[in-house]
């Protein structure tokens, strides 16, 4: 049985990134469910390029592993069924790390995987070329912890080793926080550039910036109610921080939709929808907009 320390799930933009980050000091397995080649580039904020030969896998038949960690880097829609396909495959302790955004399968895999749940919440940016380069558009930062706070060990050695690779990672023991946080940004800001195809920067002008606030006065109603605490600028101000620095981007959400492709709306505002409902909120722009992104019309 190879001890190999990383076994990766989902060989996509953000899969490729760290399976490139990790290759250079770390036993890898990158798994998928199509073949890929296994020489890999990766095209660095600076300009520079990364090419590694990785040790590529058929997610549906590994080869006998016992990873220090599996990392699950599908899409939020796509990790159940990609976690189906592996668990059963591992020794059931294995240590499981999420990478996705929203709130969706954080808490259900928490429940049902035996071993260690690690959520990772990330800004670091990716995006993929071509079957064998992946772009990293820009540095972030990475949070790292478990929702019960359990595993604060396991957690240190994790951001330790991903810093030490280049992609810089804290541990934190408020993990659920931080990732209804980056929800609240994801809220504010991917559906609405999805819904009217403009970049990020545009949602600053009219008639797009009313909308967005009147989506962060939903989402802070809700917030308040789940009694997840503010951040210390507020609500508008991390929302509109984040389309300034971000101004130019597509949104991954607008990139779906552009792609033809399933959209994480269900991750981003099924948990808002979901609460406020639990709470008696009214969230008719959030709902308009779950409705919009639903509609079969939503991809032409
Ligand atoms: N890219 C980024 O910069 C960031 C991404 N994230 C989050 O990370 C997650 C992944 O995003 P991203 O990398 O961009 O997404 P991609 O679509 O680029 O990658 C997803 C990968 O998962 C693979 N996959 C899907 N189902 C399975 C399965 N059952 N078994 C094995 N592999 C499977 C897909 O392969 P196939 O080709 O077969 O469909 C694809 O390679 C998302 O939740 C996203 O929100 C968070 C922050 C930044
Ligand atoms: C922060 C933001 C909105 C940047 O585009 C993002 O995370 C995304 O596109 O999904």
């Amino acid at each position: 049985m190879s001890t190999a320390s990383h076994l990766i799930v989902g060989p996509g933009a953000l899969g490729r990134l760290l399976a490139l980050h990790l290759a250079g000091s770390q036993p890898v397995v990158l798994a998928g469910r199509r073949p890929l080649p296994p020489e890999q580039t990766l095209l660095t904020p600076e300009g520079g390029h990364r090419i590694h030969r990785l040790t590529m896998a058929d997610s549906r038949r590994l080869p006998p592993l016992a990873p220090a960690f599996l990392h699950l880097t599908t899409k939020a829609y796509a990790t159940e069924a990609a976690y189906a396909s592996v668990a059963a495959q591992l020794p059931p302790a294995t240590p499981l790390v999420l990478w996705q955004n929203g709130y969706q399968v954080q808490p259900s895999l928490s429940l049902r995987h035996t071993g260690p749940v690690l959520c990772a919440s990330t800004t670091e940016g990716a995006w993929l070329a071509s079957d064998t380069r992946v772009v990293h558009a820009g540095h972030g930062l990475t949070y790292i912890g478990d929702l019960d706070n359990r595993y604060p060990e396991l957690c240190r050695s994790l951001a330790e080793t991903l810093t030490d690779t280049g992609l810089q990672a804290s541990a934190v023991d408020d993990i659920r926080v931080r990732l209804w946080h980056k929800l609240a940004i994801n809220a504010a800001i991917n559906p609405l550039t999805a819904r009217y195809r403009i970049r990020n920067g545009q949602l600053r002008d009219r008639p797009f910036r009313s909308m967005v606030n009147q989506v962060i006065e939903e989402v802070a109603a809700i917030m308040a109610a789940e009694e997840i605490p503010a951040p210390e600028a507020g609500w508008n101000e991390l929302v509109w921080q984040v389309v300034a620095g971000t101004a130019n981007n597509r949104a991954s959400m607008l990139q779906d939709v552009l792609a033809a492709r399933p959209t994480e709306r269900e991750a981003i505002l099924g948990p808002l929808l979901a609460a406020a409902n639990r709470h008696d909120i009214a969230a008719p722009c959030l709902i308009a907009l779950e409705a919009a992104l639903a509609s079969p019309d939503s991809h032409r």
